[in-house]
């Protein structure tokens, strides 16, 4: 069970806080080769939500298909939630892509998960977000792919203006174009288990880029959208 606070809203039970601190953390040279064997790094030219081409494409909803990898992803992430000793009621994913990592990080921490839709429909009971709460509780967002931050700042919005709090979000990777320094704008402190430098150093390993490209892509990414 999740242990209840004064005002009914929830945080993480101490037990659950052992479990995850006896289990080997989850290492990044690990999920990288799990991400890499899953096809997830893509070089050549795509575009981004901002509008930005991209010379690398970073695509996490390919884990989906495999509950082990998606498992050890939403593990990594809560590896960091414990060790920062981050404070919520609720777990939201942003959607769509990070909707079935936010499911494991809330399940794997015991803590209620809540539903940010895109777009309010225009039947039933029309919410934005779905799920129960209490107002006042603390969200905690969960993404896959962070650029902008754009995406996670449009979430917290929706949510403050729900009267729920948000003070962290949390990401599998973050690609470096200037998220942490935009959300924190907006008081919101956003980390991430992977980068894109990290990424970058991996496929260097992997013979599949030359320390020049790596250069050349972080020039390139710097760029503003
Ligand atoms: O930090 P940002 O600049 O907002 O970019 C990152 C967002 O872009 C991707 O989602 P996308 O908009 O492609 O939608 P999806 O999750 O529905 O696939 C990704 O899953 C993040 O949510």
């Amino acid at each position: 069970m999740t242990a209840a606070t004064a005002n009914g809203n929830h945080h993480i039970d101490d037990s659950v806080v052992m479990k995850v601190q006896t289990t080997s953390p989850i290492q990044e040279s690990t999920l990288f080769e799990e991400l890499y064997q899953m096809d997830c790094f893509r070089t050549g030219e795509f575009y981004l939500k901002s509008g930005q081409m991209t010379p690398i494409y970073i695509d996490l909803r390919r884990i989906m298909s495999s509950p082990r990898v998606l498992r050890m992803a939403a593990q990594a992430m809560c590896d960091k939630i414990v060790a920062k000793n981050l404070k919520f009621d609720y777990v939201v994913g942003v959607p769509y892509a990070a909707l079935p990592l936010a499911t494991l990080v809330s399940d794997i921490l015991n803590v209620p998960m809540l539903m940010k839709r895109k777009e309010a429909k225009a039947y039933g009971t029309k919410q934005l977000i779905e799920g129960v709460y209490q107002p006042g509780g603390t969200v905690l967002l969960v993404e896959d792919v962070v650029t902008s931050g754009e995406s996670i700042r449009e979430t917290a919005e929706a949510i403050r203006k729900e009267n729920l709090k948000v003070i962290d979000a949390i990401a599998v990777l973050d690609r470096q174009q200037g998220a942490v320094a935009n959300l924190a704008e907006d008081n919101l402190n956003f980390l991430s288990f992977l980068t894109m430098e990290g990424i970058l150093d991996g496929l260097i390993t992997k013979n599949e880029m030359t320390e020049e490209r790596k250069q050349q892509i972080i020039e390139h990414l710097a760029k503003p959208f």
